[in-house]
C-alpha cells in the first residue's frame, strides 16, 4: 500500500488498478502507458534535438514565422505526424510565434513517443 504522501497529488485517489509504481526507479505512472525515460536517457536523446529544450518533464520548441497565416499553416502541418503517432503537442500561437510542449500525459513524463514526434516536427520544412 503506497503511503499517500509518496503519491503525487494528482494521483491520490486514482484507482490502484491503473497506477503503476516502480520502486527501483522511484517513479509512478499509469499502466499501459509507454515507459517514462530516465533523466540520463533524456539528456542523451536531447543531443539529437538541438532546437528543443527540456525541463525533465516536457520537451519545448518555439518557431517564429513571417506572420499569423504562416504560423497557423505550420500548426496545420503538425496534424499528420501527430495523428500518425497518436501523440499530440500542446500548442500556443502568439501571432507569428508557435510554441510547442511535448510530454506523454499517460506516462506522466517524457517517453520515446515525445522524442519521435519532436524529431518529425524538427524536420518539417522551415
Ligand atoms: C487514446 C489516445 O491515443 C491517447 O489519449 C493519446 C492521445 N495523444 C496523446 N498525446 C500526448 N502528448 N500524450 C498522451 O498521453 C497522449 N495520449
Amino acid at each position: 500500500m503506497l503511503i499517500a504522501s509518496l503519491v503525487p497529488q494528482y494521483l491520490v485517489g486514482v484507482s490502484p488498478k491503473i497506477v503503476q509504481v516502480d520502486g527501483a526507479k522511484d517513479t509512478v505512472s499509469l499502466k499501459g502507458a509507454p515507459a517514462r525515460l530516465s533523466s540520463l536517457e533524456i539528456r542523451l536523446r536531447m543531443r539529437n534535438l538541438p532546437d528543443w529544450t527540456t525541463d525533465g518533464e516536457s520537451l519545448f520548441y518555439t518557431r517564429t514565422f513571417e506572420g499569423f497565416v504562416e504560423a497557423v499553416s505550420f500548426v496545420n502541418s503538425l496534424v499528420e505526424p501527430a495523428e500518425q503517432l497518436g501523440h499530440h503537442p500542446d500548442i500556443k500561437i502568439n501571432y507569428n510565434q508557435v510554441s510547442l510542449q511535448l510530454t506523454t500525459h499517460d506516462a506522466l513524463g517524457i517517453t520515446e513517443l515525445d522524442f519521435q514526434l519532436a524529431s518529425k516536427i524538427s524536420q518539417l520544412t522551415r
